[in-house]
């Protein structure tokens, strides 16, 4: 073959090559075009068709308003505060039985409502359903908060529940008080209008969530299970309405946890002989163990967006997002690795994206002018779904890459099971029609707690355990969380006891609608 003949062939292989990847290009574009105007993830069961069981309806007058921000501020003034695994305030979680019982007389003496104290603090509250065939569920919050300290710059003392501006401040305010104090204060009104549930349902109030939760939630565990109750869900606290906090989403959404991430405790330390400051080791335990630190930080661990319910949740929340991010997050099959590296630059959607890596102490050193024998960090992960705490392990001990450090597993549990969302999901269906009723301009996503929380106890009592409350957060709100100037509105506080009035309510239907595919409504 001449020169040029040669040339020609290699000329009409290169336009075969490229005219191939423009159409193939070309044709992913078409079905990412398509599946952007298509995608109804939303499609299920019609509002309308739902068996009507909310008879009882609550507005709230003058003298109802007074009284129940009165409960709710002496709720948060009652300084339940769990200190670390061994200190909690007895003195405080006593008080509050007393103040429960005064404040929620109803509930306390109604012959439906079954009472009982569990682990000395914790309340269980069985409510008859008048059809014991229907699987009763249950409904979760928690009395301990994490301490607050006033000087660490809060507007109001962070027992004083003082109202400013329409916001109640306190250190349980979003976090959990307004769902313990909601859930009782609907559960007082319904009994009040002589509501009787066909569903019968359980209330467990955890008195140390905050520290693992090993005496009250796992506690009533424990007692549940010996008197063999099965649950048709569990709903906790967890996930919230976000508005404005999801950068480029147009409106609120309530994002409903199917699941939540694992979690593990990492004790990484070095041990060398100590010595005298003046004549150093070229490489002291506390540059070795701080060396080890950095490769941690500097490698955080794979990105595994897609692989677990977060997928779910932004294809829930394209149609809200606007061209081109509404094109991206309605074609993850395509377009995960690229919107993974959108959500890792800020902490909230990084946590999302991947296991995370946090440093929580570290530790060393006795005398100034002494080599100290002893370094030791805590590492603290939060587990993707996609992860086990054995993988990460073995990540950590990869990236650590140093023998003399040495990495021990302080406590660990897998990321929790993923509960249904789909329209026959009875728990999941229930909390998205609630909270559709008394906010018709939200948008209801599954997604996954990115924090734990009691509700992961009750694995072997049910299937389906929801992580939400209808708490509203707005731009700066998720910072309040465990932080300083924790409040709600007292508008947000009484919706709280609405949506909690008509859940238990809609409960009570016997079994779900049947689903209609092309309906948006829900
Ligand atoms: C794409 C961006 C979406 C942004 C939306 C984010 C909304 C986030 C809303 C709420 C934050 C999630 C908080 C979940 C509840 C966590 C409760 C909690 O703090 N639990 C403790 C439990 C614990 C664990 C270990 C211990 O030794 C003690 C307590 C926790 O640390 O997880
Ligand atoms: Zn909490
Ligand atoms: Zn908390």
């Amino acid at each position: 073959m001449t020169e040029s003949g040669s040339k020609l062939r290699i000329f009409k292989i290169l336009k075969i090559i490229i005219s191939s990847l423009l159409i193939t290009v070309l044709l992913l574009f078409t079905i990412a075009a398509i599946r952007t105007l298509s995608l109804d993830v939303n499609a299920g069961l019609q509002l309308a068709h739902w068996e009507k069981t909310n008879n009882k309806s609550l507005v709230i007058d003058h003298h109802q308003r007074e009284e129940l921000l009165a409960n709710f501020k002496e709720a948060i003034r009652i300084p339940t505060v769990s200190f670390s695994n061994t200190e909690i305030n007895t003195t405080a979680l006593l008080e509050f039985d007393r103040f429960l019982r005064k404040a929620f007389p109803t509930v306390f003496s109604s012959s439906l409502v079954h009472h009982e104290l569990v682990g000395n603090y914790s309340h269980l509250f069985w409510v008859k359903g008048s059809q014991p065939e229907l699987v009763p569920y249950m409904l979760l919050a928690h009395i301990d908060v994490v301490p607050a300290s006033e000087s660490d710059g809060w507007e109001a003392p962070p027992f004083s529940a003082k109202e400013i501006d329409g916001f109640i401040y306190g250190r349980g305010t979003i976090d959990d008080k307004n769902s313990l104090m909601g859930i009782l204060q609907a559960l007082e009104y319904l009994l009040l209008k002589g509501y009787a549930p066909r569903r019968g349902f359980y209330i467990g109030l955890g008195h140390d969530e905050e520290i693992n939760g090993l005496n009250g939630a796992m506690n009533i565990v424990r007692v549940l299970k010996q008197r063999g109750v099965q649950l048709l869900f569990v709903m906790d606290e967890g996930l919230t309405i976000s508005d404005g906090i999801i950068p480029g989403l147009e409106g609120p959404a309530a994002l409903i946890g199917l699941s939540e991430k694992g979690q593990a405790a990492v004790k990484l330390s070095v041990s060398v002989a100590p010595g005298h400051a003046s004549m150093p080791p070229r490489e002291t335990s506390i540059g070795i163990l701080a060396t080890a630190v950095k490769r941690l930080e500097d490698n955080p661990m794979p990105r595994l967006f897609g692989y677990g319910p977060e997928g779910d949740t932004f294809e829930h929340l394209a149609h809200k997002f606007s061209f081109p991010l509404k094109f991206i997050m309605s074609n993850l099959w395509l377009f995960s690795p690229l919107l993974s590296r959108i959500l890792e630059r800020k902490p909230v959607s990084n946590a999302f994206v991947r296991t995370t890596t946090a440093v929580t102490f570290f530790n060393a050193g006795v005398k100034i002018n002494v080599i100290p024998s002893l370094a030791e960090a805590y590492v603290n992960l939060r587990i993707h779904s996609a992860q086990s705490v054995e993988e990460v392990l073995d990540i950590i001990k990869d990236t650590v890459g140093d023998q003399r450090v040495k990495v021990e597993l302080v406590y660990g549990f897998d990321p929790l099971p993923i509960s249904g969302a789909d329209e026959k999901a009875f728990g999941f269906q229930i909390i998205k029609k609630t909270v559709l009723d008394l906010f018709p301009t939200v948008t209801v996503a599954p997604a996954i707690c990115v924090g734990n929380t009691d509700s992961r106890h009750f694995i072997d009592l049910t299937k389906n355990i929801y992580r939400f409350s209808p708490a509203w957060f707005k731009p700066g709100d998720l910072e309040r969380f465990h932080g300083i100037n924790e409040r709600i509105s007292t508008k947000n506080y009484e919706e709280m006891i609405v949506f909690y009035f008509n859940l238990i309510q809609n409960c009570d239907i016997r079994k779900l609608p049947e689903p209609h595919s092309s309906v948006h409504e829900l």
